[in-house]
Order: structure tokens, then C-alpha cells, then sequence
């Protein structure tokens, strides 16, 4: 938690010149960044968002920018990157690459409430809507293919009745998902969770930290949005919540037949995507910096439920 390339005003105020943005009035830097070093910069004409990129995969910041570009055009509550003076987003400040983007209003909602999660509904189905016409491509880093290589890399850490459960879920995912039908497409969120929301009472914000993005099932990204913003803390799924995310969602963008027969196993798939990473920050790669991991064990919980609850029925498009 930290910012990990300490900027002074006369960086940031020259690096500004470079924009039609107004001239620096504050610089603050965001303790809790995870991963980016993130500042909240003021000019006299704007609140803005500067990231400096810390790790990762550089050479995938272009694809981050096209899909921001590309949302924002469609008016997606999302930040879509500055563009200096010669129309370019992506800079280098400090030895790291760096967007400038305008910083959304709003708070993390933690207990999210029936007009917040409507609202994310609604906006995951638009952004949807829009997004199967993206034309950039970034394979799903954490898809199918990847659970099945990734996983062996944790067994050894589980109980038996872990690995079974871990074994015999992704061999009917394989079943399930590899090589038949193909769910729609487009890009996607990829990590969807509160903390990657921001809303200003029950209006949403902005939806941030595209840096999951990708290019896949639009229905993985739906199932890792009600995994996350409707279970209860003992896994099991809220109904008010669940209706109230799906029914906007549907409103937006309705469910092929195929999608409503996977929706089951996405569930599962989905908490089983997050039970792994996570296993991996835990036992396999810590991350370089002091975080508190991410508890693995939450999305244990929530795949039992799942398996054991099955999922709610899929509301109606009458549902609001
Ligand atoms: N465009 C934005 N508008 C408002 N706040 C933002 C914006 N982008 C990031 N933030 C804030 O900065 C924090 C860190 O940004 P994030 O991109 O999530 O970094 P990290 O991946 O290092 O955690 C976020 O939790 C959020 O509070
Ligand atoms: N939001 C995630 C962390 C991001 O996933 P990763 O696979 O990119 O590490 C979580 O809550 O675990």
C-alpha cells in the first residue's frame, strides 16, 4: 500500500505541459495503491488521476488505452485517458509508463444496496452491449486454459478433499466449456469487484482498474460481478441483490439460450478463478510488496455454495 515512485510538483507540473489540461494546483499521493503508483492531480481546470505503471505487462498498456477510448466514445462511466497535444494517451514519466485520466467521483460501496447494485447492472449490460463490437483482441489470461495449467501449482498445499474438489470441478468446467458452443463475445472488466467501482450515493461513478481487460465470455465477467457484489458472508447468494444486478443487466443485454445453461458452471468457474489466484499470492507468488493477501478462502466458501445451493433462478426481463 503505497505510492512506489515518489513524483515532486515540478515533475508533475512540467509533465502537464504536454496536455491542454490547466497548470498544476495539487498533487497527492494515493496510499493504497496495490499495484500502480496512482496520484490524485488538481489543475486550476480539473481533478485528475495519474498512474504510474509498476509491473506487469507493458507491452498489453496500448490495448488498456483502445478499450478506455473506445467505452468512453460510448459513454460508459468509465475513465477514459487524457490524449496530450499530439492525440497520444500513454506517456513515460519517471522511467514508467503513465495515463493521465479524469478522476470520477465517488466511494467503494462495501455493503452494496439494491439501487447501487442496479445501477452496476445496468451499466455491465451496456458496456456489454457495446463491447462485442470492440475490435481489440486480448485472450482471458485467467480462462479456462489457465485453471486447468495453473492449478497443479497449488495442489500440493490443499487437503485431499481440497484437491478432489479442485480436480473434479475443473474437469466438468473442461467438459462444459471447452470446445463446444461458443458464449457470446467481447471485451470485458475481467475483475469487476466493488473496490473497482466508485459511487457517489446510489449513482455510479466510474467503473476503474482495467488492467484485468480482455477479450472473452461476456458471461464470465457477469458471473464475477454477482459472485462478488451478491454473496452474503457465508457464500450463499443474496436474492434481493442478485435480482436486482441481473435484472438491470438482462434489461440491457438478454442471455443467449446457451448462456443461461453455462450460468451455473460460470458461477462455480468464476469463484474457482479467484480461490486459485489467490492460492497462488499465498503459497506460490507472494506479491513483491508488504499487502495483505486477498483470503483465499472466501471464494472456497462461495464455490461450496454454489455447488450446493445451485444458483436463483435467472429473473425475467420484468424484474427490475
Ligand atoms: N479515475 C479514477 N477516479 C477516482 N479515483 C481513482 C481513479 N483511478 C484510481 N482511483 C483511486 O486510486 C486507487 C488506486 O487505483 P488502482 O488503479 O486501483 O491502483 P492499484 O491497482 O495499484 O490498486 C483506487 O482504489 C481509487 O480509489
Ligand atoms: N481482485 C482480485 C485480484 C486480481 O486478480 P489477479 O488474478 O489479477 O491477481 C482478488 O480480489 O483476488
Amino acid at each position: 500500500m503505497a505510492v512506489f515512485t515518489p513524483l515532486s510538483d515540478t515533475q508533475v507540473a512540467d509533465f502537464l505541459e504536454r496536455f491542454d489540461i490547466g497548470r498544476l494546483v495539487a498533487l497527492e499521493g494515493v496510499a493504497s495503491g496495490t499495484e500502480n503508483t496512482t496520484f490524485f492531480v488538481t489543475t486550476d481546470r480539473a481533478s485528475l488521476v495519474l498512474t504510474l505503471f509498476e509491473q506487469g505487462e507493458h507491452d498489453e498498456l496500448p490495448f488498456f488505452v483502445e478499450l478506455l477510448d473506445y467505452l468512453a466514445e460510448h459513454r460508459l462511466p468509465v475513465p477514459g485517458p487524457v490524449h496530450d497535444r499530439q492525440g497520444i494517451a500513454l506517456q513515460s514519466l519517471a522511467g514508467k509508463p503513465a495515463l493521465l485520466f479524469p478522476r470520477l467521483p465517488g466511494r467503494h460501496p462495501k455493503a452494496p444496496n439494491l439501487a447501487q447494485c442496479r445501477a452496476l447492472g445496468d451499466a455491465l449490460g451496456r458496456m456489454h452491449s457495446v463491447s462485442q463490437h470492440f475490435t481489440g483482441h486480448r485472450p482471458n489470461p485467467r480462462d479456462l486454459h489457465w485453471l486447468l495449467a495453473a492449478h497443479h501449482r497449488v495442489l500440493v498445499y490443499l487437503s485431499p478433499q481440497d484437491q478432489a474438489l479442485m480436480s473434479d470441478e475443473i474437469d466438468l468446467y473442461q467438459g462444459a466449456f471447452d470446445g463446444g458452443d461458443t458464449l457470446p463475445q467481447g471485451a470485458i472488466h475481467g475483475d469487476l469487484f466493488r473496490d473497482n467501482t466508485l459511487f457517489d450515493g446510489d449513482t455510479l461513478g466510474g467503473i476503474i482498474d482495467f488492467y484485468n481487460g480482455c477479450t472473452g465470455d461476456l458471461l464470465f465477467d457477469l458471473a464475477i460481478v454477482v459472485n462478488d457484489w451478491a454473496s452474503d458472508a457465508d457464500g450463499s447468494l443474496s436474492r434481493e441483490r442478485h435480482d436486482a444486478l441481473l435484472g438491470a443487466y438482462l434489461k440491457r443485454r438478454p442471455l443467449t439460450e446457451s448462456e443461461r445453461e453455462h450460468w451455473p458452471l460460470m458461477l462455480r468457474m468464476t469463484a474457482m478463478r479467484y480461490w486459485l489466484s489467490r492460492l497462488l499470492v499465498v503459497y506460490v507468488d507472494p506479491p513483491a510488496h508488504e499487502l495483505t493477501p486477498h483470503d483465499p478462502e472466501r471464494f472456497r466458501t462461495i464455490l461450496l455454495q454454489r455447488i450446493e445451493q445451485g444458483t436463483l433462478a435467472l429473473p425475467t426481463r420484468s424484474h427490475s
